[in-house]
């Protein structure tokens, strides 16, 4: 199977690696300093010389593949999260934040405030777990204890996938190439499958389509958040999702919702929609850089979501005439009708 990969495709598989650098500092001979072995064996394999180095290509890639194994059980040992625990600090004017909020594996709770008011700095909190170092003074603990170190600064103990509102790509690849490198690197058998299937699934969130050759660069805002959407509900082994506003992203966000829930996931998400709001277990309520007050979602609310989803859809359906050139008065059903 090794003699079967080209360079190319090894060199691909370093670059989308995170560890890569971990990888050739494990490696044997190894006089010079840590970068310089990393660019000595990114040119042996490039020349297909690695027997100077003194290890052989398949001996080369199986070391690679069991470095690989190592670090992902590593990383399912170390990140077993069952929750998080967020313990208030101040809000903007300094005044005391009373609360001690634990979310559980498996939860979905939503983030709903004012603009400004901070929900996004809740997420940031959670993304860096923050030990009382950040303007909120917030600390946030992991299943109900303070959090390993390693998690809040390196790449290896990651534990959040973060979808923020703004997303750019400056990698010059196709979307294939894109998703299949990522698709590799968490070692996958059925790569191509499994990339077509993100592909497809970002298609359907968005409203217009792209291709497999399309370059990342080119897609739209929408698009590529419907990528990042996708790929993160396939790809990503992270066990905390935070999720900043999908609705203003033009994309089909009751879907994309589905998409990232995760019954060992716990997913948090800030939004000014009321049926991705209603589709959470609970609302944080933040007022003025503070939690004012979390809300569980009542029975009455979720049957609420009923009515919301058929407006939602009219909607949808007067902003697909309107995108494509029609006139809103040609709308068949009133609005009224709905409610
Ligand atoms: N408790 C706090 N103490 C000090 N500064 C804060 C606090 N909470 C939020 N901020 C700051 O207020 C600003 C606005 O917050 P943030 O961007 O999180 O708002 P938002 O609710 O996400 O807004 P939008 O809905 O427009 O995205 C940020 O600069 C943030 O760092």
């Amino acid at each position: 199977m090794w003699d079967s990969l080209s360079v190319m495709t090894i060199k691909q598989l370093f670059s989308s690696y995170p560890y890569a650098a971990d990888f050739f500092s494990s490696l044997p001979n190894l006089e010079q300093s840590e970068e310089s072995s990393v660019g000595a064996y990114f040119a042996a394999i490039e020349e297909d010389t690695l027997q100077d180095l003194g290890i052989g290509r398949q001996e080369f890639l199986e070391q690679f593949l069991s470095f690989m194994l190592q670090m992902e059980k590593l990383k399912e040992d170390k990140v077993k999260i069952e929750s998080i625990t967020i313990i208030g600090g101040k809000d903007k004017q300094g005044k005391a934040e009373d609360i001690e909020l634990t979310i559980h594996a498996g939860e979905i709770v939503c983030i709903v405030g004012p603009t400004g008011s901070g929900k996004s700095r809740l997420l940031a909190d959670i993304e860096w777990v923050a030990q009382q170092d950040t303007p909120t003074n917030r600390k946030i603990l992991i299943n109900g204890q303070l959090p390993d170190m390693r998690c809040r600064f390196s790449v290896e103990h990651k534990l959040v996938a973060q979808l923020s509102q703004n997303m750019n790509f400056i990698m010059d690849l196709s979307v294939e190439e894109f998703v299949s490198m990522h698709a590799e690197s968490r070692m996958l058998e059925n790569i191509e499958e499994v990339t077509s299937h993100i592909i497809a699934k970002a298609n359907e969130l968005a409203g217009e389509q792209f291709n497999p050759d399309t370059p990342v660069t080119s897609l739209s805002g929408g698009q590529s958040r419907a990528l990042m959407i996708a790929d993160t509900a396939y790809l990503s082994s992270s066990p905390i999702v935070l999720i900043d506003e999908i609705e203003n992203a033009g994309i089909d966000r009751q879907n994309a919702l589905r998409l990232l829930i995760d019954k060992q996931k716990i997913v948090l998400m800030a939004t000014h929609d009321p049926i991705l709001a209603l589709m959470g277990d609970k609302r944080i309520v933040i007022k003025n850089g503070g939690i004012s007050k979390v809300i569980l979602t009542s029975e009455k609310e979720r049957g609420n979501l009923i009515l919301l989803t058929a407006i939602d859809r009219k909607m949808l359906a007067i902003r697909e005439v309107l995108r494509s050139g029609g006139h809103i008065d040609e709308i068949p059903m009133a609005l009224e009708e709905i409610i």
